[in-house]
């Protein structure tokens, strides 16, 4: 039996994100008729295990290959496993995981076959949402934002506001919540703000065999190198004008550029690059956010929030301040989109990833 998606109406999704830092999968439910969110549900995450992020770290950078095979293996075994526990939703918005994005060039790769997924839960799977915005000239990234647009109409924002995602890369979304559709010009506008904790993250396994830098212990200890800071500030990217977007790696050589420091100053030094990132990036808002809610596992090391708040003019706060969360609002991103591609709505727009005309992309696999 062939399980269809209404039409219209509150239907009930659940969205799964494997995110660039490759701690594990997120998965969230919420209920939405494809413009408002009704209401949010349970969530899960999965760790994967040492073994398996090796396997997905080794299709890094790479388009094709037995490399890219085993890691989308990895993704779709993982992601079985976890919504074996969602069966019961309406449909599944299933991001897959980035390995290689280069929208100008060879174009944006996320592994995993959401075809397969559907056929083995028994449950319509919304896929490959990033391929049809980059085949029509867009960055293909961020997705996020026409979902964020949807929580500054939920929470009630009455001017505009930034919702800053820090993950691996950092990105930023501006919105003004009195325009209500998202592909409205001046609704919205958001893109990559650069590297995140993805060089920190880096750092500390090279050099301390840690996954992450938690609390900022390290670079809490540490004094910011300027030199470096202003090399990294004089890359293009900043001065660009968005939509931009970045691959996981872009930024890989800021490693070098705090090669000789102590660990405690590199530590601070590639925080301070990720804050010194954002700020670049309010530069280009239309008009400065009324706040900053953080979400993103950032929003958990003291030290970038606090050279957050230093170097911003306006509040920034974690997004539980406005009774969000934080660790799933990508997972939760990515089951609104999947019912907006199942209803034939659009999931970015020029302000988001710089597509001409507003695309609704995704690929509706129902099993
Ligand atoms: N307590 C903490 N202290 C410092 N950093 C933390 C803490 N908790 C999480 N992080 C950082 O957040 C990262 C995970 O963030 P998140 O889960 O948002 O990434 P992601 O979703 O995989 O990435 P992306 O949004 O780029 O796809 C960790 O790798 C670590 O660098
Ligand atoms: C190509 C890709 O997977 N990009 C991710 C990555 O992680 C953060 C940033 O870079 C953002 O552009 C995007 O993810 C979020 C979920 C997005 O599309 O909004």
């Amino acid at each position: 039996m062939t399980r269809a998606i209404a039409k219209t109406g509150v239907v009930t999704a659940a969205g799964a994100m494997s995110g660039t830092s490759l701690d594990g999968v997120d998965v969230a439910v919420l209920r939405t008729d494809g413009h408002d969110i009704t209401d949010f549900g349970r969530s899960a995450y999965r760790d994967y295990t040492p073994e398996e992020r090796k396997v997905i770290a080794a299709g890094f950078g790479l388009w094709s290959g037995e490399a890219v095979e085993a890691a989308a293996a990895v993704i779709e075994a993982a992601h079985l496993e976890i919504l074996e526990g969602f069966k019961d939703v309406d449909l599944i918005g299933f991001h897959g995981q980035t390995l290689a994005h280069a929208p100008r060039q060879q174009g944006t790769l996320q592994v995993g076959n959401g075809a397969m997924l559907a056929d083995e839960l028994g449950v319509p799977v919304v896929w490959d949402f990033r391929s049809a915005d980059v085949q029509l000239g867009g960055e293909g990234a961020p997705l996020a934002p026409f979902f964020h647009h949807a929580c500054a109409r939920y929470i009630g924002a009455d001017a505009p506001v930034a919702f800053l995602n820090l993950g691996g890369v950092g990105n930023i979304t501006w919105v003004d919540p009195s325009i209500d559709q998202p592909q409205v010009e001046g609704a919205l506008l958001a893109f990559d703000t650069g590297p995140a904790n993805a060089p920190v993250n880096d750092l500390m396994q090279e050099r301390l065999g840690l996954a992450y830098d938690k609390d900022g212990a390290v670079a809490r200890g540490g004094t910011v190198e300027t030199g470096a800071l202003e090399l990294f500030l004089a890359e293009p990217y900043f001065a660009r004008v968005p939509p931009k977007s970045l691959d996981r790696n872009d930024f890989a050589e800021m490693v070098a550029l705090v090669r000789e420091l102590s660990n405690a100053d590199a530590a601070a030094t590639l925080t301070a690059m990720c804050a010194a990132g954002v700020a670049e990036a309010m530069q280009h808002c239309p008009i400065p956010p009324s706040r900053v809610l953080v979400t993103g596992g950032g929003r958990r090391n003291p030290v970038l929030m606090q050279m957050l708040e230093v170097s911003l003019d306006c509040p920034v706060v974690p997004i539980e301040e406005v009774g969000l969360d934080g660790d799933m609002l990508e997972a939760q991103a990515f089951a609104y989109l999947a019912v907006r591609v199942a209803r034939g709505m659009p999931t970015s727009c020029a302000g988001t990833t710089g597509v001409r005309a507003a695309v609704g992309g995704g690929t509706v696999s129902v099993p």
